[in-house]
């Protein structure tokens, strides 16, 4: 029986480290199409790499020098195509044992990929038609619907009326930390490194099980409750990895556990999460104690000094974490609603109004907007918080007070 296979874009950290291996697991030949050409050339000549997972393992007696306990696994049965190549994509959608389509590429990148995407679906309506599933593993809220609105508007009615009966359009809660691999020598150019931990919660509701797909994959958990595991996610981990990194920055910290150690970046960061949390447990109905135990894991991953996850990496793209719907705004807005009080997440957006990395231009773009309007209009035109609100106020002076952590 011919292998059944999937396309996952974007043969990153993610792709490499996370959602790649669950799908070779489960049986599939992963076929990665990615921009980077050195990456697929590897693909191509070798057919597999290794992850390694990096325990958060302390050694004992030595409070401060980690023991790297480590394991690895084998990632067979990868190639490459590189997007560029369209009619290689159009072919591996032709392709009748294609049964799943998944991304890791960055928000930003979903309407680059899309052209492709909806290419390789018209190809397959016309050679079989056969069932897809996609779900797009993105940080963010709805982000396969989002990837299936930049699809739909490349397809004529009659192809997108198909892609609405035969493809599933999944959205999913994606988490594990993946930092860019490093110190796996350059004859391993495809390994890469990740924590232990992992959860992968897609929209049960949305896949179409009438194809050839066994569900669930290794490793995923169907829901009925995506947006409970989407904010759970996002609202704790992100909003607490992202606070993390913007003060971590302020101060000098290179990781993200040198950040945490930091007894006044810790403080910020539970006080934020708690916030967070007394929402998310209004919203959802979690379970106070369960929730608690989540935040105290979530910090714990944050410690994790095998990882050497830069502050910068975590910190990218500062405006996009500034959404309304994202990590930093999202629980502040989902706390108002319920009039809890969020000093230390707003402690949290401050930071980011002070991320100032010359070479990530959302960074430079958002510093461009506090320069030319002054903080307190910058923060009601990218917060939506008004100037003489009690947010806005607060952020400013947050902002104001945190200036002189950068100075110091
Ligand atoms: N790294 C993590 O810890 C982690 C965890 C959960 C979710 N995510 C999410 O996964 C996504 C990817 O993050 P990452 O850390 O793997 O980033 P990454 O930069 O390591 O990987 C992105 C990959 O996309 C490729 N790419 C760029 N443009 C492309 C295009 N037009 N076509 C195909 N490929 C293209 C890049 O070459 C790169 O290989 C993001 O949305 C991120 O939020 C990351
Ligand atoms: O990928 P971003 O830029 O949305 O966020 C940076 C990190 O917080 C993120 O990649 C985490 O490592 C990941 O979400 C863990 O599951």
């Amino acid at each position: 029986m011919p292998q059944k296979k999937a396309i996952h874009f974007g043969a990153g950290n993610i792709g490499r480290g996370f959602i790649g291996p669950l799908l070779v697991q489960s049986g599939y030949h992963v076929v990665f199409a990615d921009v980077d050409a050195h990456v697929i050339d590897e693909l191509n000549a070798k057919h597999s790499y290794e992850v390694h997972i990096l325990d958060n393992a302390a050694a004992p007696g030595a409070e401060d020098v980690p023991k790297k306990k480590e394991r690895r696994e084998s990632i067979d049965s990868v190639s490459g195509i590189l997007t560029t190549h369209m009619d290689q994509v159009i072919r591996e959608f032709e392709d009748p044992n294609m049964q799943i389509v998944t991304t890791a590429v960055g928000p930003p990148i979903l309407e680059k990929i899309a052209p492709a995407i909806a290419k390789g679906l018209q190809g397959r309506r016309r050679v079989h038609g056969g069932v897809l599933n996609v779900i797009a593993c993105e940080n963010m809220v709805h982000q396969t619907t989002l990837l299936k609105d930049l699809v739909l508007k490349h397809l004529d009615a009659d192809d997108a009326a198909w892609a609405e009966t035969h493809v599933g359009w999944a959205n999913c809660s994606v988490d594990r930390i993946v930092p860019p691999a490093q110190g796996f020598g350059d004859s391993h150019p495809l390994d890469v490194g990740v924590e232990d931990f992992y959860e992968w919660a897609v929209d049960e509701n949305a896949l179409k099980k009438d194809g050839e797909v066994q569900l669930p994959l290794a490793g995923m958990k169907l829901t009925q409750d995506l947006e409970g595991y989407i904010h759970r996610k996002l609202f704790t981990l992100n909003c607490g990895h992202a606070i993390t990194a913007y003060l971590g920055y302020l101060k000098g910290h290179q990781t993200v556990d040198q950040a945490i150690k930091d007894p006044q970046i810790r403080d910020i960061v539970k006080g934020a999460l708690e916030e967070s949390g007394y929402a998310l447990v209004k919203k959802h109905g979690f379970n106070e104690e369960e929730h608690q135990e989540y935040i105290a894991k979530t910090i714990s991953r944050f410690e994790n000094p095998n990882l050497k996850d830069d502050v910068s990496r975590v910190g990218r793209q500062p405006l996009r974490k500034l959404g309304r719907e994202d990590r930093l705004l999202g629980p502040a807005y989902l706390a108002k609603q319920y009039g809890i009080p969020v000093p230390d997440l707003l402690r949290g957006v401050a930071a980011a109004f002070l991320y100032d990395v010359k070479d990530d231009p959302q960074s430079m773009e958002l510093q461009g907007e506090v320069e030319k309007k002054g903080i307190a209009r910058a923060v009601e035109d990218i917060t939506g918080f008004t100037v003489g609100t009690e947010e806005n106020e607060t952020i400013v002076k947050s902002y104001e007070e945190l200036k002189t952590w950068k100075a110091a």
